[in-house]
């Protein structure tokens, strides 16, 4: 360790509103801990960095005790972490991950996984370390593999993404924002609608009910669509269709699904609108021209002439999203089954996208793990377990559109934390508002098993956005294994599933395999 010595008075007092302190680590100096418990996924700490030259670092900065704290940046310049960045210490089996934001000139730091309070906070440096590590049992010196002639954290200027030990995984490697070809994704997308028709002509068109509102004065419109927004009439379910149609002299307005609203919404009393009527809308968006001419004679619709079912672009900054979930909940189902449970893990994160961050209003990673056998209570499914946790977090921040964007200078955790031990409450938490419907809408669920047919049923209802799992349950599944839930005709909501490819990036059923008669 280099020489870090202790101030007089111990670490300075730092108030940091995720939960981190600075405190001192054996053999280590000073290193960050959580100072209550993280759960995994949580923004915990956005560090500006300070940047040098190449020359103000060669000719400087590596004699100086700089060189344990800076980095290489991508464009070849050497960073100097502010904030908690420079504090973190290093370990193999890191719990935060780290993000180089080059537009910010900032690192945002993540936990990769639920750190208990009291935990130190680590990432991971790279292979190269220059000092003897402390947690480690063999020493690797700093001359002992081939240098690239920068130093100090020196691995982590190698690409844009996070730098954990797992970003060896060539799919990943790279930077953040390039796509990944559709044969490199490490999984497969199941197909959850017959894609015989091109709705291309007028008895082919799918079609639903949903309820729309005319309105004569178009100042309203603002304050109505600023309405909508706050309670939650936002159903992606309809995204394909545009919100207001316009004729010469009046608009109309769409309002929300049937399906969730069999009585007309409630309007704001003060703006004296007309009643609510219903109209038979497109269920889809138009894949040709001649579609779009069709539909667009019913309410404007939205053209995506994407080839159906062929899966959006991906990159690799959402690769190795999806990635490090998957892996969580491998890692955490076998935790899972070392206290005597099933290893079976439901797991969301925030959204990959800032827009369906926004849109879900869920800023930090929520987990559960099937508790049917210590809860004795045959209900206790990982996803059933998860959806209430996701609805106690929504009933503990209020209403939904009132919580707040994640900031760092406000509390991104505003629940207690929600480690997979902590499903015990007996009831789930209720709401009447309209946006008890919507607990899961924009979000990803990742799980270690295909979800069974009453998890499958209660994902619809929750509108998630997709699934993602590992281990396919053909006698049990409701994603594509005994039956295909969201592809059944007269669901309201239909939700992508992807089944991830066994041990790609390394995650692997190994040790987390079920009796094929039990359900997930
Ligand atoms: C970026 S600084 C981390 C903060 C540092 N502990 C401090 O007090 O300023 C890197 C230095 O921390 C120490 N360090 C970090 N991780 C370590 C580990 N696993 N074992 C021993 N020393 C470690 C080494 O001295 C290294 O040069």
């Amino acid at each position: 360790m280099h020489s870090v010595r202790r101030p007089v008075r111990g670490p300075p007092d730092h108030l940091n509103s995720t939960g981190c302190r600075i405190a001192y680590s054996e053999g280590k100096g000073r290193g960050v801990y959580a100072s209550r418990d993280i759960s995994a996924g949580t923004l915990i700490e956005i560090s500006p960095v300070l940047l040098f030259t190449q020359n103000e670092y060669k000719e400087h900065g590596q004699f100086t005790v700089l060189d344990h704290y800076t980095f290489k940046w991508p464009d070849g310049r050497m960073a100097l972490a502010l904030g908690l960045g420079s504090l973190f210490n290093h370990s193999e089996s890191p719990n935060v991950s780290f993000q180089l934001d080059t537009d910010t000139e900032s690192i945002r730091y993540v936990t990769s996984r639920y750190v208990a309070a009291g935990q130190e906070l680590y990432i991971f440096y790279g292979h190269k370390l220059w000092f003897e590590d402390v947690d480690r049992l063999s020493v690797v010196g700093r001359g002992e593999e081939v240098d690239d002639g920068w130093g100090g954290l020196s691995g982590v200027g190698r690409d844009e993404t996070d730098a954990s030990e797992s970003s060896t995984w060539s799919v990943v490697d790279g930077k953040a924002g390039d796509g990944v070809h559709v044969d490199d994704l490490p999984f497969t997308r199941v197909r959850i609608a017959p894609d015989d028709d091109e709705e291309d002509k007028l008895d082919a068109i799918r079609l639903v009910d949903v309820w729309v509102m005319d309105i004569a004065d178009s100042r309203q419109i603002a304050t109505l669509l600023r309405w909508i927004r706050q309670n939650n009439l936002e159903d992606s379910s309809l995204s394909h269709l545009k919100r207001i149609r316009k004729s010469a002299n009046m608009s109309s307005l769409l309002l929300a699904p049937l399906s969730l609203f069999p009585e007309p919404p409630s309007l704001p009393d003060e703006m004296n609108l007309p009643a609510p009527y219903i109209v038979t809308v497109p269920r889809n968006a138009a894949l040709t021209q001649v579609s779009l001419k069709l539909k667009n004679t019913m309410w404007p619709t939205v053209y995506a002439p994407r080839k159906k079912w062929e899966p959006e672009p991906w990159s690799k900054g959402k690769v190795r999203w999806a990635w490090e979930a998957m892996q969580m909940v491998v890692r955490e189902a076998k935790l899972a089954k070392d206290k005597g449970d099933l290893p079976i893990v439901a797991y969301v994160p925030p959204a990959y996208d800032a827009d369906a961050q926004d849109l879900a209003q869920i800023h930090s990673a929520m987990s559960a793990h099937d508790t049917r056998q210590s809860a004795s209570h045959p209900l206790r499914h990982a996803v059933l377990n998860l959806i209430r946790i996701v609805a106690d977090y929504r009933a503990s921040v209020g209403a939904i559109s009132e919580t707040p964007p994640v900031d760092l200078s406000s509390d991104p955790v505003p629940s207690p934390p929600v480690p997979i031990s902590s499903v015990s409450s007996p009831e789930p938490a209720s709401s009447s508002r309209n946006g008890s419907h919507y607990l899961l809408t924009s979000l990803t669920l990742f799980t270690t098993h295909e979800p069974c047919i009453m998890c499958s049923m209660a994902l619809l209802h929750s509108r998630v956005k997709e699934v993602f799992y590992l281990i396919p349950m053909e006698k049990t599944g409701g994603c594509g294994g005994l039956a295909c839930v969201p592809r059944l005709d007269g669901v309201n909501h239909r939700f992508g599933i992807n089944v991830w490819k066994e041990a790609e990036g390394g995650v692997s059923s190994n040790g987390i395999e079920l009796d094929e008669a039990v359900d997930a």
